[in-house]
């Protein structure tokens, strides 16, 4: 176990930049949810990466934004706890697009932090979706917002420039024991993860039609067997209107979402799955503390 390395990463940037993806990619399975829409990602979720050298701790925050409503407020709560406490930071930002103001945003939320802050690479990511010779041009941009941190352009979706990003993350861990076991890869519980699952099929196949009022609560989760598991699971939008959306003609589109989030929670955890979904109304759950809480969005406080 000598020179073995272990320690934690923070992964930030703003919604829809490809954290999930960047993380899924270096942890070779998929832990995180991964949506075309922004804001699927609403807990802080951990990855683990083990090897026989070292040990990577991945902590997968939510998109730093500007808050409109609680929800927001929790995001960005959780978000800032996890800057300090790691060992590095990768922050993720998407070359497709010159830098927004959110990411204006997470420069100023990192340089408030001062020297307390640990090292930052500036991951340029979605190299694969712009011209080369626009390449360095658009990093320039992007490291002008924290000239200090050091840029690795790469591809979460190919995986070009990845193993430069994690060399440079394994050099900045600390010697030391591993902090899990090597087997697990998450600390996350199967059941937040098939939540995130189903939320993240209903996302996807609603497109636009229901925004981000969605929540999804496990009401049930047996183990029938090693092989099979059943899960209850109730989905909660926010209007009445969307209920009949979300269910579909038929009940169809309830059952496309239960085939897809299915598909993906058998993929997750290697067994059958049997789901059932049902749809409740709960009007304004995003503006309210003990609905959060029920959904499992435990609200941390930001230490000044
Ligand atoms: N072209 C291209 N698209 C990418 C790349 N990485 C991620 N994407 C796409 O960008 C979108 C957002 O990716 P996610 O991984 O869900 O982004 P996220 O930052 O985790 O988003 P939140 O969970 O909202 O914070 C998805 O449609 C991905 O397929 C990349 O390297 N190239």
């Amino acid at each position: 176990m000598s020179h073995f390395r272990a320690g934690f990463v923070t992964l930030v940037g703003r919604p829809n930049v490809g954290k999930s993806t960047l993380m899924n990619g270096l942890l070779g399975q998929k832990v995180a949810a991964v949506s075309p829409r922004p804001q699927t990602t609403r807990r802080r979720q951990l990855g683990i990466l083990s090897r026989d050298d070292c040990q990577i701790i991945f902590m997968d925050t939510p998109g730093l934004h500007k808050p409109v409503h609680k929800l927001g407020e929790y995001m960005n709560e959780t978000a800032a706890a996890t800057l300090e406490d790691a060992d590095i930071i990768v922050w993720l930002v998407d070359a497709s697009q010159p830098p927004q103001e959110e990411d204006r945003l997470i420069a100023e939320r990192l340089e408030k932090i001062g020297n307390k802050l640990p090292p930052v690479l500036l991951a340029v990511n979605k190299i694969d979706s712009l011209a080369a010779e626009n390449l360095s041009a658009r990093s320039a941009e992007f490291q002008s917002l924290r000239p200090t941190a050091e840029v690795f352009p790469l591809s979460a979706a190919n995986g070009a420039g990845c193993d430069a990003l994690l060399a440079r993350i394994l050099s900045a861990l600390p010697e030391g024991q591993p902090y899990y076991d090597p087997d697990q890869i998450t600390d996350l519980y199967e059941r937040d993860i098939a939540a995130d699952l189903i939320r993240e099929s209903a996302l996807r196949l609603l497109r636009d039609e229901v925004p981000h009022g969605i929540a999804v609560r496990i009401d049930e989760f047996k183990e029938r067997s090693e092989e099979q598991v059943y899960i209850g699971a109730t989905l909660f939008v926010e209007r009445e209107s969307h209920k009949g959306i979300v269910i579909g003609q038929g009940a169809s589109m309830l059952k496309q979402i239960g085939t897809a989030a299915r598909q993906e929670i058998e993929a997750m955890s290697g067994r059958h799955v049997y789901l059932e979904l049902r749809v409740k109304v709960n009007k304004n759950w995003r503006d309210d503390p003990n609905a959060l809480r029920l959904f499992g969005f435990v609200i941390e406080k930001e230490e000044e």
